[in-house]
């Protein structure tokens, strides 16, 4: 059976990042749904499964989802097939998902692995506004960030930390992140 390394934290912390890094090391990984609109660079069934707010309420009716949220707006949620696919094969598959949704994983697969992304203030309100997109949805994502996904209620729940704010070498996040996959560090 397959293990799942499920991350979580704030907006631009590098979670879709170090995935990217992931899945050319050969660790697959679990794509969720959003109704979100994709980002200029962001391709369906590669980023995300993009659905009409329509496709995903059917899925939902269906019960389809494990887990699901709604965040900015927007559902996000992960169908229960993409877990099982990953389950049957063997290895460890990742997925990025927020607090609740690696509780509900977590409750439904006991050694689910919660590792927490996280980078300082002022590197995600760079990195926001360097992404550009909508001021509204940036200053909500810092405002989030500020006073839920930084503070210890939210990153107490993760068996593992990593810190990746500006500064940090990412050769040496995704050294630490492939560590942990690979069962040599979960501290
Ligand atoms: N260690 C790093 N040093 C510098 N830039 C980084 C680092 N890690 C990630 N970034 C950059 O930060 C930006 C945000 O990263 P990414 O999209 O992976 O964040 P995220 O946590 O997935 O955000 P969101 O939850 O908003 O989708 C990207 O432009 C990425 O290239
Ligand atoms: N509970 C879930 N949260 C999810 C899922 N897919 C993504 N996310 C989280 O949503 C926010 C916003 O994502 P973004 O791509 O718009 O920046 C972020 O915290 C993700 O981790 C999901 O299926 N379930």
């Amino acid at each position: 059976m397959g293990k799942i390394f499920a991350f979580y934290g704030p907006s631009a912390s590098g979670k879709s990042e170090i995935q990217r890094e992931l899945t050319v090391f050969g660790y697959p990984k679990i794509i969720t749904a959003t109704t979100r609109p994709p980002r200029s660079h962001e391709e369906d069934g590669v980023h995300y499964l993009f659905m009409t707010t329509e496709q995903f309420e059917h899925a939902l009716a269906e019960h389809s989802f494990i887990e699901w949220t709604s965040y900015n707006g927007n559902y996000y949620g992960t169908l229960k097939a993409s877990i099982e696919e990953a389950l049957r094969q063997d290895g460890k598959a990742h997925i990025v998902l927020d607090l609740a949704g690696v509780l509900a994983l977590k409750q439904l697969y006991a050694d689910t692995v919660a590792v927490y992304i996280g980078a300082n203030i002022s590197t995600i309100t760079r990195r926001l506004k360097l992404r550009g997109g909508a001021a509204d949805e940036t200053e909500s994502r810092i405002q989030k960030a500020e006073q839920h996904e930084l503070s210890i209620e939210y990153t107490q729940h993760a068996d593992v930390i990593v810190w990746n704010h500006d500064g940090v070498d990412f050769n040496d996040t995704m050294l630490r992140v492939r560590n942990i996959i690979a069962g040599n560090q979960t501290d």
